[in-house]
């Protein structure tokens, strides 16, 4: 995927290809397209970001209320995007025992009653002992501390969805 390919794109195919760069939120892919054209990958991620920004919290809570849980019921289901599939694989949240899963389902309940939107951190920088710590430590935070948190934690893997994106080798027909 080259950034010329990208300029040329009108809003559907820029969707379609974008869409899911922040969990199940093609709705900021779709107002960013407006942006168009973007003169560096890093630039039409400080798009995104700046949208995120300027969301009022309810809207930022939104974006978090988005997310599948860490080895939650989507996993278990079958149900989760390519995307967080792959993420939640790579953290070793797919092969988790029993005890740990259901030490995480328990945390992720207690966060999600305290907070009223779901942990979010970003799987494929971490593991499932640092993000069991990380769910812990982070639960003794505050409301907003949690909101800064979780949406510095949607783009670090927005950051890395719109890396592999770009970086997909598109094999060439030979
Ligand atoms: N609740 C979450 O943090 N979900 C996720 N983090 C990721 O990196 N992928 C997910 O699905």
């Amino acid at each position: 995927m080259d950034l010329n390919a990208v300029n040329s794109m009108n809003y559907e195919e820029f969707v379609d290809i974008f869409g899911n760069v922040v969990e199940k939120c093609p709705l900021i892919t779709g107002a960013i397209w407006s942006k168009c054209p973007f003169s560096s990958v890093a630039d039409l991620e400080a798009s995104i970001y700046e949208f995120i920004d300027s969301l009022p919290s309810s809207g930022k809570e939104g974006i978090l209320r988005c997310h599948p849980d860490l080895a939650g019921r989507e996993l278990m289901s079958g149900t989760l995007t390519p995307e967080s599939l792959n993420e939640q694989n790579q953290a070793g949240l797919t092969s988790l025992s029993q005890t740990d899963r259901e030490a995480l389902n328990v945390l992720n309940s207690q966060y999600k009653t305290k907070f009223v939107f779901p942990f979010v951190i970003c799987a494929k920088m971490s593991d499932k002992s640092q993000i069991i710590e990380e769910l812990k430590s982070r639960l003794q935070n505050n409301r907003d501390e949690e909101l800064g948190i979780g949406i510095a934690e949607v783009k670090k893997i927005c950051h890395l969805r719109l890396q592999d994106i770009f970086l997909k080798v598109i094999p060439t027909k030979l």
